[in-house]
């Protein structure tokens, strides 16, 4: 299939928050991904939008010009318009419109491969495109030289759009609830496999590596592209540490600035499983020289799904392909304990796996556990899983002082046991595994 021929046009108000030297750099990569050829690129500093085209009249003058010029098909805003915008602009421009929240769900819907995945993006379109519906009526009713114009608005086309919203809104109920059910199955494995196991999950912008680096840390293979979001689903395969240590490793969706808000809600659950990882490896392509703005954007994200307290490890990618990167100094002034690594020739992923070996060790606590005499099954457990210390016997119960992990912890605590930490009950079971005892 031929490239469109893309306009990229951004109004750059006072709150915009991409790179100030090059406005459209990711709209650009965007655009390649969702298979637009950008011909043309227009750029309007403004301080606030214009009501009725976003940008001013003259630059839409310069934009349709533009598009015949270099005979384009589409034009592509940075900026995300109304409906009104919309179809105001297609007028004046006599081209395709399209804004950055289309154009990300439009990649999103190209990538989604499994079933989970098709579902969320069906629901973030349709969530997005539900308040458009009257716009898009009234659209095609002008461009179709005003089909039933009756007195008022009551015509035909104000009946169309209430069947078309009720038929939406029955749309939306059942995607969410098939949703829900996908995901609420996944969480109990997730939850499941937690307690046996360390979890890590690869977390980080779109296209940092981390794939690749699942791939070359698991053995597996996981679909690596030089595209934006070419992972939607959540893939998790046991990684091997070496000595007799492993943990489940899980590759996730990128991340991007101002993901488009429908977009996050109903991937919400798919980013949360990085919430439930017990460390997190965030990875950044130290080639990219915007690779500061991207780990900004990154934490952001993972605030918004709940997971900015997670512990992490900061994995610098791409080390093979490196320019000098200024940005690169930062990150490692800040983060002098993040690890260098290319995912693509294996360098270095010795460190990498020596650091996650560090911190699944480093779960293991001493402390005491009180549990009943009468309590077989803690007492079992706490002799056979873990190294035991000492015992303390009281009237009825027993302190074992022991070493133990923070997953056998958990375990234990599913087990529903009268095993009890002394002043540890209203914690969660990660953060108190980690306060020693
Ligand atoms: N030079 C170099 N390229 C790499 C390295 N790691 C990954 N790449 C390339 O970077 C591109 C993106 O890699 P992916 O592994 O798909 O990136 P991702 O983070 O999974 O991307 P999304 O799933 O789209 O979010 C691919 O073309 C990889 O071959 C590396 O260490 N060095
Ligand atoms: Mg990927």
């Amino acid at each position: 299939m031929e490239s469109e021929r893309a306009v990229l046009v951004a109004a750059l108000l006072p709150d915009f928050n991409g790179n100030p030297h090059d406005p459209l750099d990711e709209l650009r990569s965007l655009a390649g991904t969702a298979g637009a050829l950008p011909v043309a690129e227009i750029l309007q500093k403004k301080g606030k939008p214009e009501p009725a085209t976003f940008i001013g009249r003259g630059k839409v003058q310069e934009v349709a010009e533009a598009i015949r010029l270099h005979e384009a098909q589409v034009v592509i805003f940075e900026n995300d318009l109304t409906p009104r915008q919309i179809a105001n602009l297609e007028e004046r421009v006599e081209a395709k419109v399209v804004d950055r929240s289309e154009l990300i769900l439009d990649i999103f819907a190209s990538r989604a491969t499994t079933h989970e995945a098709r579902l969320q993006v069906e629901l973030a379109q349709l969530q997005y495109t539900f308040p458009r519906l009257r716009a898009m009526w009234s659209h095609l009713e002008r461009i179709s030289g005003g089909a039933p114009t009756g007195i008022g608005t009551r015509g035909p086309g104000e009946q169309q759009l209430e069947v078309d919203r009720r038929i939406v809104r029955k749309k939306l109920g059942l995607l969410r609830s098939q949703i829900a059910e996908i995901q609420g199955r996944k969480e109990r494995a997730v939850a499941a496999r937690n307690l046996d196991h360390f979890s890590v999950g690869l977390v980080g912008y779109t296209n940092a590596g981390k794939s690749t680096l699942f791939n070359s840390l698991t053995a597996a293979g996981t679909y690596a592209d030089d595209k934006l979001f070419a992972t939607l689903s959540t893939k998790t395969r046991e990684w091997k540490l070496g000595g007799g240590d492993a943990v489940m490793l899980s590759d996730t969706v990128g991340f991007v600035r101002n993901l488009p808000h429908h977009l996050v809600a109903s991937f919400k659950a798919t980013l949360e499983e990085a919430v439930h990882a017990h460390l997190l490896l965030l990875v950044v392509d130290v080639s990219d020289p915007h690779c500061l703005d991207h780990l900004k954007t990154v934490r952001h994200v993972l605030d918004d799904v709940g997971a900015g307290e997670r512990p992490f490890l900061l994995v610098l990618n791409k080390i093979d392909a490196m320019a000098h990167n200024a940005d690169l100094l930062v990150l490692e002034s800040e983060h002098p304990d993040a690890i260098r690594v290319s995912a693509k020739s294996g360098d270095n992923l010795a460190a990498l796996t020596e650091a996650v070996r560090d911190a699944l060790h480093g779960q293991v606590q001493e402390m005491v556990l009180t549990v009943d005499q009468a309590d077989g099954k803690a007492i079992t457990f706490l002799e056979n899983r873990t190294e035991v210390l000492g015992r303390d016997y009281a009237d009825t119960t027993v302190d074992f002082r022991v070493r133990i992990g923070g997953n056998q912890l958990d375990r234990l605590r599913a087990m529903d046991t009268t095993a009890r930490l002394p002043g540890e009950a209203e914690a969660p079971p990660w953060r108190a595994s980690r306060t020693p005892a």
